[in-house]
C-alpha cells in the first residue's frame, strides 16, 4: 500500500500542481551545514517544495527505534518510499501525523539509509510526538511534511545520534507552532477518510 495524496475536489487539483513543482536545488558549491556550523558541500531544500503530504500502512522495521534509542519510529513499506519524488532530498523533515483518523500531532521524519547504520535500503520513519498506549503496526499513518531540518548524518556515538534526534523534536515543536504551520493541521489532506485511498494520484 502506497498512497501519496488523496482529495476529492478542486483542492486535489491545486494541491496536484504544487506537488508537481515540488523542487530541491543542489548546490555545487559550499554552504553552512545548519548542524554542524561547518562548511559542508550540501543539498539545500528548497522549503517552496513543501508541504509534501503522504500515506501509507505502517510495517516493521529492525526494531531499533525503541530499543537503541528510546525514540520510536513509525516505517513507511517499500511501495510509499519509492514513490517519493525524485526531488524530495533525503533528510531530517517535520510536520504532522495522524494514525488512523485519530489526533493530528507534531512529528519528525527521516529519509534515508540512516548512515550511523549504513543501512542498504532507503526508508522513511516518522517519530510521532506523542505518547501512545500501544503500537499501531498495520495502522494508516498519513503525513504532512512542512519543513526541513537538517541532512542525516553518521555520528561516532549512539548517544550523539539521540542526542541530535532530541535536538531535532525541540526544533520541531518551536516551529509547528508557527502560524503558517498550524494551519496545516487544518488541511484538506487530514479531512479525507483513510479509507479514500488514492495510490501515486490514481483513485483505488
Ligand atoms: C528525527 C530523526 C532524525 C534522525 N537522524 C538520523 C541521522 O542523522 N543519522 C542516522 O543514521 N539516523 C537518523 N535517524 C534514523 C534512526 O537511526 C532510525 O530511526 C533508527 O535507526 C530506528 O530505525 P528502525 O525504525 O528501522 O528500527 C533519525 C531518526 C529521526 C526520527
Ligand atoms: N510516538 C511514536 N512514534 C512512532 N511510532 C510509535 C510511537 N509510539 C509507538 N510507536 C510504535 O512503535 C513502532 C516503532 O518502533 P521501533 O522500535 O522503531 O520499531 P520498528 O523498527 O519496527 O519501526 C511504530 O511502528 C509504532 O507501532
Amino acid at each position: 500500500m502506497g498512497e501519496k495524496l488523496l482529495y476529492d475536489d478542486d483542492e486535489y487539483k491545486k494541491e496536484e500542481s504544487r506537488i508537481s513543482r515540488v523542487t530541491v536545488r543542489t548546490s555545487t558549491g559550499p554552504q553552512t551545514d545548519r548542524t554542524s556550523g561547518s562548511l559542508d558541500h550540501c543539498k539545500r531544500v528548497d522549503m517552496r517544495s513543501l508541504p509534501y503530504f503522504c500515506r501509507g500502512q505502517v510495517v516493521r522495521g529492525f526494531g531499533r527505534g525503541s530499543k537503541d534509542l528510546g525514540i520510536p519510529t513509525a516505517n513507511f513499506p517499500e511501495s510509499v518510499v519509492d514513490n517519493l519524488p525524485a526531488d524530495i532530498s533525503t533528510g531530517i523533515y517535520y510536520g504532522w501525523a495522524r494514525v488512523d483518523n485519530g489526533d493530528i500531532h507534531k512529528m519528525v521524519m527521516s529519509i534515508g539509509w540512516n548512515p550511523y547504520y549504513k543501512n542498504t535500503k532507503k526508508s522513511m520513519e516518522t517519530h510521532v510526538i506523542h505518547k501512545f498506549k500501544e503500537d499501531f503496526y498495520g495502522k494508516i499513518l498519513s503525513v504532512a511534511m512542512v519543513g526541513y531540518i537538517r541532512p542525516e548524518r553518521g555520528f561516532k556515538s549512539l548517544d550523539e545520534l539521540i542526542a541530535a534526534i532530541h535536538s531535532d523534536i525541540e526544533e520541531a515543536k518551536t516551529k509547528l507552532d508557527l502560524p503558517e504551520h498550524l494551519k496545516l493541521k487544518e488541511h484538506h489532506f487530514f479531512k479525507t477518510s483513510t479509507a479514500n485511498q488514492i495510490l501515486n494520484g490514481h483513485r483505488l
